[in-house]
């Protein structure tokens, strides 16, 4: 079966004068798999998952999501696109309007996307899947921890259900105490909703827990992919040998890796 997600030669940069940021990546996307996108900061994860998701355009080489190649998606069914592909960014606090209640928020991608308004039982549904209860509607944003914002994130990225979700960074702006409550619910959800989930990190350890596939990226190159238990136990790669050794310090856990669901 053809890969959901599929890129070729792919090479990115911000401007014509700036460098190239990411160079000749090819890697492809099963649906319903957990892919996990790890590398040093500035390697070039968040440009990765954000030309994937659509959020900037693809210059040079091809991504295609479903057979189709993104650039065609979004210049003749950008909605349609967008229905299927949703982001969670690292900042909560800054992907929510601090000026809208979070029935308004979590309410704007059906009422974008899908041109229908969604009704309070709906919005409910979505926020107890995320464990908040429906107290939450009628609050602002300032009104919630870090944890808590990133779950409404979650809901409002999972309303109109998409098929694929990323997320980027999801909890390095959250307190360690709550990363792992908000981790553990991302993998829950993935296999509640068979979504097909891409999650960037600059944790092996984290990814390794969570994904069945790997893209290790240095320098805007992909130096290793493949199976997540294939990449930890035999690294093909010194720098991925490093990687594996410094999470091995903060309690890797290679065996406990989820299945496709
Ligand atoms: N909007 C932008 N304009 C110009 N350069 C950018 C922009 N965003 C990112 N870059 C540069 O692109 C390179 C890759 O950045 P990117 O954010 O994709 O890496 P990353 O691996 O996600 O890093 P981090 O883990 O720190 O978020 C970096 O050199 C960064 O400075």
């Amino acid at each position: 079966m053809a890969p959901l997600v599929d890129v070729r030669d792919l090479s990115f940069r911000y401007g014509h004068k700036q460098n190239w940021v990411l160079r000749s990546l090819n890697l492809s996307i099963e649906r319903g798999s957990a892919v996990g996108v790890v590398g040093e900061s500035g390697s070039g994860k968040s440009t990765l998952v954000r030309l994937l998701c659509g959020l900037l355009p693809v210059g040079s080489g091809s991504v295609t999501y479903d057979g189709r190649a993104v650039t065609d998606w979004l210049s003749k069914d950008p909605r349609q696109f967008r229905l299927h592909n949703q982001m969670v960014f690292q900042s909560p606090a800054a992907s929510l309007d601090p000026r809208m209640r979070i029935r308004r928020s979590v309410a704007e991608p059906v009422r974008a996307l899908e041109r229908r308004k969604i009704g309070d039982d709906e919005l409910e549904s979505w926020l107890s899947m995320v464990g908040l209860g429906p107290e939450a509607l009628n609050r602002y944003p300032h009104q919630f921890s870090g944890g808590q914002l990133q779950r409404v994130a979650i809901a409002r990225a999972l309303s109109v259900s998409p098929t694929v979700l990323y997320a980027d960074e999801p909890t390095s702006a959250l307190d360690v105490s709550v990363q792992a409550q908000v981790l553990n619910l991302l993998m829950d959800l993935r296999a509640r909703l068979g979504l097909t989930l891409v999650i960037v990190s600059h944790d092996l350890a984290v990814v390794s827990r969570m994904c069945e596939h790997i893209l290790v990226m240095r320098n805007g190159e992909i130096v290793e992919s493949g199976p997540t238990v294939d990449v930890l136990h035999s690294p093909s790669s010194a720098y991925t040998n490093a990687l594996t050794k410094a999470a091995s310090a903060v309690s890797l856990r290679p065996g406990n890796v989820t299945s496709a669901g």
